[in-house]
């Protein structure tokens, strides 16, 4: 059974496929100190939050059984990346199923600014009956800039071309002919806190971005103009803001973030007549809160049934049109990693993966992550080693990862082929996917072979001799080791030789010494490709 703890608000609707599985048992726990959570952390498989929960290295380190933490939303700035990563914990966040819902907010929130919707209710609503103070503006013919063109930003876009507004947008990956395509105006930051009436940010919080708006861009800025942030705190630098306002810059800003969250009693937002604020509700609707508990429960049952997954945000993602491609061969990848790992003795200094064929063309990155897992899983334990951290370990280990690349490959359509160096020898495996077979080992050393990688192996280096299969096939028959198929591998008659044996269940270490002390027979190892 799979535990899964929910420490903040998510969705009950949403997180229903993960309450009915038969394999999962949901605990909801709101409301946790850290060191409460620490206290129980460690019997969960996987935690499920949105922003207030802080995932702090800690919560990591006491989250012994931890595979994944999966943030329902799509921000993950209260998660320690880097102490995930190094744990091997898969960080996934749900980043579409918000967009629309937090485009709608900041859509309201620069509309509330431009007639003054907040302070006119709390003035009728007391009891004035104010007509004078509230004179609004249009949105119509305004400048919009968009800072940050991503998900968020281009329906926002979107919607402020239906009310009339010139967009000018900037984003360090936005294109001309994207730009064009959303009848945007792609513009340099400068030129759009010159240009713009109202601008509105939609980046996430980086060390780049952190007071991207601040005093200098304020000073540029058209008299009048107004801000809106539905992003992230501190994109724009709060105080520079109030400064702005109190000069008679900027007329009015809406923000639904804040530098710290929740703002203290005395933060001068709170109470600024021209600053309107909600408390980081952006994402707060009924059909994005079940959309992004859907996106991520779904993901976090795939990552605890050891099924493929999207939106890990801890490790590079695979591409969408990649994935059909790359998918079939993780688990080839992992099993000659685990394969020359099991067939190589000593202590690994080096592995060198060549991607042959139509493989080359790609990035084989996620590739490369499955195969160095497989090698260091042999090591280091399976439960230890994930596709997040293999590449990590294997750094801290000062294993060298080399990866060559070429677009022919004679005989298959793709070849993968692994070569482990250790400090004591090295050996080179081989596979491929043949079509209608599935995949399989072509290679080890220099023998051409056909073997499927799974079950339970012996591989044998002998001399090719007229009743050495014989007398294996005899040897392991009177110890009740079953031979199920047999592959021999060779390159010159009467030479050096290789034979693989798939072997019903595995052959006992005593079994394997009797093979080895066989006449021509060099040596006789077991793999367990699971
Ligand atoms: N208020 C809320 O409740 C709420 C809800 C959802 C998302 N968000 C936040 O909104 C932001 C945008 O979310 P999204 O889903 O659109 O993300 P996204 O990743 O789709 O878009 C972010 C964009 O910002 C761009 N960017 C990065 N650095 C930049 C820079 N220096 N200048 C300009 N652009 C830059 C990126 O290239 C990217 O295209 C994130 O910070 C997210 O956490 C807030
Ligand atoms: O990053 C996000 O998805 C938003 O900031 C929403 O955060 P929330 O789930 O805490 O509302």
């Amino acid at each position: 059974m799979y535990k899964v703890l929910v420490s903040d608000p998510i969705s009950d609707l949403g997180i229903q496929q993960l309450v009915e599985a038969t394999d999962v048992i949901v605990d909801k726990k709101t409301g946790l100190s850290e060191d409460e959570l620490i206290a129980i952390i460690g019997e969960y498989d996987a935690l499920l939050v949105r922003s207030q929960t802080r995932v702090t290295a800690k919560v990591m380190e006491a989250g012994k059984a931890l595979k994944v933490v999966g943030r329902a939303g799509v921000g993950v700035d209260n998660i320690d990346l880097d102490a995930a990563t190094q744990r091997g914990i898969i960080v996934i966040n749900a980043p579409d199923g918000n967009t629309i819902t937090t485009c709608e907010h900041a859509f309201a929130m620069m509309m509330a600014l431009a007639r003054h919707i907040p302070q006119a209710y709390m003035k009728t609503v007391n009891g004035t009956w104010d007509r004078k103070s509230f004179l609004g503006v249009e949105l119509r013919a305004k400048t919009l800039g968009v800072l940050g063109m991503g998900r968020i930003g281009s329906e926002v876009a979107k919607r402020a071309k239906a009310f009339g507004m010139t967009i000018m947008g900037f984003d360090p990956f936005l294109t001309e002919e994207r730009a064009e395509k959303l009848g945007v105006k792609l513009s340099t930051v400068d030129e759009i806190v010159r240009g713009a009436d109202f601008i509105t940010v939609h980046t996430p919080l980086t060390p780049e971005t952190r007071h991207m708006i601040g005093k200098a861009q304020f000073s540029v800025m058209k008299p009048g103009m107004r801000i809106v942030n539905c992003a992230r705190g501190g994109v724009v630098d709060e105080l520079a803001l109030v400064e702005a306002i109190d000069e008679g810059i900027v007329a009015g800003a809406a923000f639904d973030v804040f530098e710290v969250e929740p703002p203290a009693a005395d933060h001068p937002f709170l109470t600024h007549p021209k600053i309107i604020v909600t408390p980081h509700l952006g994402a707060s609707t009924v059909e994005a809160q079940e959309n992004v508990a859907i996106d991520v429960s779904e993901q976090v049952l795939h990552i605890l049934r050891d099924e493929p997954f999207v939106n890990a945000v801890n490790m590079p993602p695979i591409p969408a049109n990649l994935q059909n491609t790359l998918q079939p061969y993780f688990t080839l990848g992992e099993k000659l990693g685990s394969f020359i790992a099991q067939s190589t003795e000593g202590g690994v200094q080096e592995i060198s993966i060549s991607y042959s064929g139509e493989l080359a063309d790609v990035d084989t990155q996620p590739l490369t992550r499955y195969i160095v897992r497989g090698v260091l899983s042999h090591h280091l334990g399976s439960e230890q080693v994930n596709v997040v951290n293999s590449m990590h370990l294997a750094k801290i280990r000062d294993v060298n990862i080399v990866v060559k690349k070429s677009l022919t490959s004679k005989d298959f359509t793709n070849l993968v082929t692994v070569s482990l160096r250790t400090k004591k020898e090295e050996h080179v495996v081989g596979g491929t996917l043949l079509t209608g077979y599935g995949p399989r080992i072509v290679q080890i050393d220099n023998y051409p072979v056909d073997v499927t990688p799974e079950g339970n192996l012996v591989l044998i280096s002998h001399t090719d001799k007229p009743g050495i299969i014989g007398r294996v096939g005899t040897l392991l028959g009177s110890n009740d080791v079953n031979i199920a198929t047999m592959q021999v591998g060779r390159q010159l008659e009467g030479g050096s030789a290789i034979m693989v044996l798939r072997v019903d269940k595995g052959a006992p270490k005593d079994v394997l010494d009797q093979l080895t002390s066989l006449p021509e027979l060099k040596t006789a190892k077991e793999i367990i490709l699971n």
